[in-house]
């Protein structure tokens, strides 16, 4: 029998429908829809939004939420990150993440592109929670030829371990960052991607200190430096992205180069605040929002990220008209999907089922002249009531299977990784 939901009711683009999912396809959308066997969700006082695309995390971070807060990049990632990162077993990865999940189910994300160790951790909780995760297998070689190869090695297998996990789990390379990586193992690492359609996820241009490095190291600003290697490419989700100039727009937007932006982390670490968002766009660049991990943005809340992201914008600018709530809305479901190469983030038919209902019966829909207005500006993740992803219920009601066990579980792991 086919699965079948049928979603009554629900305001889309301030009408009421019926939406009704077969699978895990959107299958039609209109007034008075009827389906046998289907499971009948009354959406009634509720509106429906496209499921959320967080373009950068780190999942299993989550473990280090208030840990290590009021740093700069490099000392945050130096003295406090990297020797808790180093204790951590596949166990801590898996609760992390577990909790990442449900953190983002509970605010409305279906997909998240993640760059983690334990590999398998983050996968099994992904596979578990119900939600779409595109897992980068970190790469680091800190320059040293043996440690490439090792690094190489690991990404080969890891591709083949996605296998063992279904369609909601997929595969990317994850170079940490230039100051991390060889330019050898970048080019390796571009001809890999390339062989195996598998995207590449890299933190670049996050810091003036990075660039500053990187015309001392490499003679050459970050993406300029990538350009030179040759491995500038549509494969290529650069997260943060703050510090480009007008030439190395124009160089990410002819080679397809996608974009994250990060606003919270950027603001928090104050490794800088002048995202060019509109010139990026203008260039044709795509530009998703991502919340970083949960160490520097201290939680995984998209809705949020979208609100943080415009006003950031506009401060900085000093024009309240740049980044509006319809623009943000759109670069965290249909850009971010697209970046992804999901066929995901809208609500058409043929689309993936990936839904949040939101509900309106709450101070931050009241009144409701514009509903994007209020989600982006006015409400947070915990208006999500109901989510549904790959065509199943993952959080009714706001409650999500499991919840008491992965905040018990995952606050062991933390108060233990410390203290080992
Ligand atoms: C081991 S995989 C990923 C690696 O990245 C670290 N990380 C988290 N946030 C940032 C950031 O903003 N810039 C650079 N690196 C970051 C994370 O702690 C992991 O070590
Ligand atoms: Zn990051």
């Amino acid at each position: 029998m086919i699965h079948r939901i049928l979603i009554k009711q629900v305001e889309l683009n301030q009408q009421k429908v019926d939406i009704l999912i077969e699978r895990n396809l959107i299958s039609r959308i209109g007034k008075d829809l009827v389906a046998e066997d289907a499971e009948v969700i009354d959406a009634t006082g509720m509106a429906v939004i496209p499921g959320l695309v967080n373009g950068h995390t780190h999942a299993a971070m989550t473990l280090f939420r208030g840990l290590a807060d009021d740093m700069k990049l490099m000392p945050w990632l130096e003295q406090k990150i990297w020797p808790n990162e180093a204790k951590m077993t596949r166990e801590d990865v898996y609760w992390g993440a577990k909790l990442a999940c449900l953190e983002m189910i509970k605010s409305g994300t279906t997909t998240f592109l993640d760059m983690y160790q334990k590999f398998r951790g983050t996968a099994d909780a992904v596979e578990e929670m119900g939600i779409r995760g595109y897992l980068s297998a970190v790469c680091f070689d800190h320059f040293d030829p043996k440690l490439a190869e090792k690094s190489k090695k690991e990404c080969e297998k890891l591709y083949d371990v996605v296998d063992e996990y279904g369609p909601r789990v997929q595969y990317a390379v994850g170079p940490h960052a230039i100051y991390t990586v060889s330019g050898e193992l970048l080019q390796w690492i571009h001809t890999f991607a390339n062989e195996h359609q598998a995207l590449i996820h890299l933190h670049l241009a996050e810091t003036e200190e990075e660039v500053n490095n990187s015309i001392r190291q490499f003679g050459f600003s970050p993406v300029r430096y990538l350009y030179k290697l040759g491995v500038l490419s549509p494969r290529l989700v650069i997260a943060h992205g703050v510090y480009v100039d007008k030439d190395e727009i124009r160089m990410l937007a002819d080679y397809g180069v996608k974009v994250i932006h990060n606003p919270a982390s950027n603001m928090k670490l104050a490794s800088g605040i002048s995202f060019k968002f509109a010139e990026m766009k203008q260039a044709g660049v795509k530009v998703g929002i991502g919340t970083d991990g949960c160490s520097s943005s201290n939680n995984l809340d998209m809705i949020e990220a979208m609100k943080l992201a415009a006003l950031l914008g506009k401060a900085w600018r000093k024009d309240p008209e740049v980044l509006t709530a319809p623009e943000m809305l759109e670069a965290a479901t249909c850009t971010g999907a697209d970046i992804l190469g999901l066929k995901a983030g809208r609500i058409e038919e043929g689309y993936l089922a990936d839904l949040c209902l939101i509900d309106l019966q709450s101070p931050a829909f009241t009144p409701n002249f514009n509903f994007v207005s209020n989600l982006v500006y006015a409400a947070n993740g915990s208006c999500v009531d109901t989510v549904i992803c790959n065509g199943k219920v993952v959080m009714r009601h706001k409650q999500v299977p499991g919840e008491a066990e992965i905040l018990e579980q995952a606050a062991r792991c933390a108060y233990n990784l410390v203290k080992r």
